[in-house]
């Protein structure tokens, strides 16, 4: 039988949902919750993103200020509006689309956003507090694998998970939040000596490597949980994982699609720490 799908979409709409309330309850209160978005430079897919997260700020009624820069910005005018950003009330979450030009230092960027509105939870101070367990942001996109998981009632604890990729954004932190959840996790990455050796005893695999076909259908285990973080371009120039979707879906038990899985997750991720931002701000 084929696997389930995981509607990243249809859950999006779901959170969203309920944040709307969140945010119609702190207007109450005097607050609107506030994000700014700044974006440098001319990447085609940020320039998509961004707008992505705008629309999405105004389908919950979060108040969002987008700010674009020319790629030459320098680095100092780039720090400068971070930390009048920081200092900004009406603000409660600061986001700076990666990448960023090649000349600006991207972690220096984010060492300088205020941890409080971190909402992309890329900070040292949020890094750490995830791994500690101390209550911080968690980064978007394995924040949202994670709902996709509770949403489809798959318990991590005592499972097998396997991440393939240890990126900052991604695979370090959602190795991490499972540990969390009791789960036991084997990270495999471009050193690997055998990928597939291990994703075969995965119970839940995540693929967030950025390269295609990464996994495929000979290296899941029958009903394992399949996750795609992965955004690439096939030869016709049409999205895709990392993931052989039509191969590894007959076997796996569940499996996200893309578009339409972690990428709308990400997003609402995204409003979710900026409500909490605006909802800790308010305490
Ligand atoms: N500051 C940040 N930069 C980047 C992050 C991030 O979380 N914070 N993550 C990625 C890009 N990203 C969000 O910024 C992101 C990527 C993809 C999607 C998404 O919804 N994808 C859609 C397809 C969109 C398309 O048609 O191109 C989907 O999967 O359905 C959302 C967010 C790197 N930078
Ligand atoms: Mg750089």
């Amino acid at each position: 039988m084929a696997a389930q799908l995981i509607d990243g979409a249809a859950l999006s709409r779901l959170w969203r949902a309920r944040l709307s309330e969140r945010v119609t309850a702190l207007k109450a209160r005097g607050t609107l919750p506030g994000l700014a978005v700044i974006l440098v430079g001319d990447n085609p897919a940020s320039q998509v993103y961004v707008r992505n997260k705008v629309k999405a700020c105004q389908e919950v009624g979060i108040h969002s200020v987008l700010e674009t820069y020319p790629a030459s910005l320098t680095e100092d005018a780039l720090l400068a509006r971070v930390r009048a950003l920081n200092a900004d009330p009406a603000i409660h979450g600061i986001l700076v689309q990666l990448p960023l030009p090649a000349h600006i230092d991207a972690q220096r960027v984010i060492e300088t956003i205020a941890p409080e509105k971190d909402v992309d939870g890329f900070h040292v101070a949020n890094a750490g507090a995830l791994m500690v367990g101390r209550p911080g942001f968690w980064p978007c996109t394995p924040y949202g694998c994670m709902k996709m998981l509770e949403h489809i009632g798959c318990d991590p604890c005592g499972k097998h998970a396997v991440v393939i990729g240890r990126s900052n954004i991604v695979g370090k932190p959602m190795a991490l939040m499972l540990l969390q959840a009791n789960a036991t996790v084997t990270i495999c990455h471009s050193a690997t000596a055998d990928l597939a050796h291990h994703t075969r005893q995965a119970d839940i695999v995540v693929a967030a490597v950025g390269k295609r076909n990464v996994l495929t259908a000979d290296m899941v285990k029958p009903g394992a949980v399949v996750i795609d973080v992965g955004m690439n371009r096939d030869e016709a120039g049409k999205l895709c994982g990392d993931v052989d979707f039509e191969g590894v879906r007959q076997v796996a038990g569940w499996i996200t699609p893309v578009p339409g899985g972690v990428g709308p997750m990400t997003i609402t991720m995204l409003l979710l720490n900026t409500v909490e931002a605006a909802e800790r701000a308010a305490r």
